[in-house]
């Protein structure tokens, strides 16, 4: 698994210490809301579970699974829910904890969903963010980490399903996805 990626960009200890600062910033704006977090499966799970340590505010939570890479690096443009959340957002203050914004196209599609069943507010943090990829106008209001234009995986990111549990983030060798 390691052979397979070129260069480590993000290490595990750097993640860590910007998941504490990302931390203590929301635990500070959700102080007294009692948040709905939404985890978008698969990518997020481990941001998730690293970041909701270290909020120190009672908050809930609720996952949603949505895929719009499959097997490719490239988005296919169809966001698909394979399942959706068990709360109602009616009335909550929502956080969306997203692994990576590349595209933007699965943001936009859930932040319109969730305002659509009248969410009082939906804020979004992303642990890495892509912008050089956008193809919709939408920026994060909290962000871990600025990536280049390179696909990456680890730390809950994948490709074709494998290397989600790389600890750190890095740049996969083109000729794995291009063989
Ligand atoms: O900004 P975008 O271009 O929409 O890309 C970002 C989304 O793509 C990935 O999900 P994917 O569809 O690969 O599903 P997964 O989380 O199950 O891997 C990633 O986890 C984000 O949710
Ligand atoms: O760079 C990426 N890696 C893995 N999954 C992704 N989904 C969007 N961009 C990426
Ligand atoms: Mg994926």
């Amino acid at each position: 698994m390691q052979n397979d990626i070129q260069e480590i960009l993000i290490t595990e200890e750097e993640i860590h210490a910007k998941i504490k600062e990302l931390g203590s910033k929301l635990s500070a704006e959700y102080e007294g809301r009692n948040p709905l977090v939404i985890c978008v499966l698969k990518g997020a799970f481990i941001f998730m579970a690293d970041l909701v340590k270290s909020i120190t505010v009672p908050l809930e939570l609720d996952f949603m699974a949505v895929s719009s890479y499959g097997a490719s690096t490239k988005s296919s443009g169809v966001v698909k829910i394979i399942k959706d959340l068990d709360a109602s957002v009616e009335g909550r203050d929502v956080l969306i904890v997203e692994d990576i914004i590349d595209s933007g196209l699965t943001l936009s599609h859930l932040i319109e969903l969730l305002k659509s069943r009248k969410a009082n507010t939906v804020r979004v943090v992303t642990l890495f963010d892509k912008p050089a990829r956008r193809t919709v106008d939408l920026q994060a209001d909290y962000t871990g980490f600025v990536l280049p234009d390179a696909f990456v995986v680890g730390y809950g990111l994948d490709y074709a399903e494998h290397y989600r549990n790389l600890p750190y983030i890095g740049i996969l060798k083109p000729e794995i996805y291009s063989s």
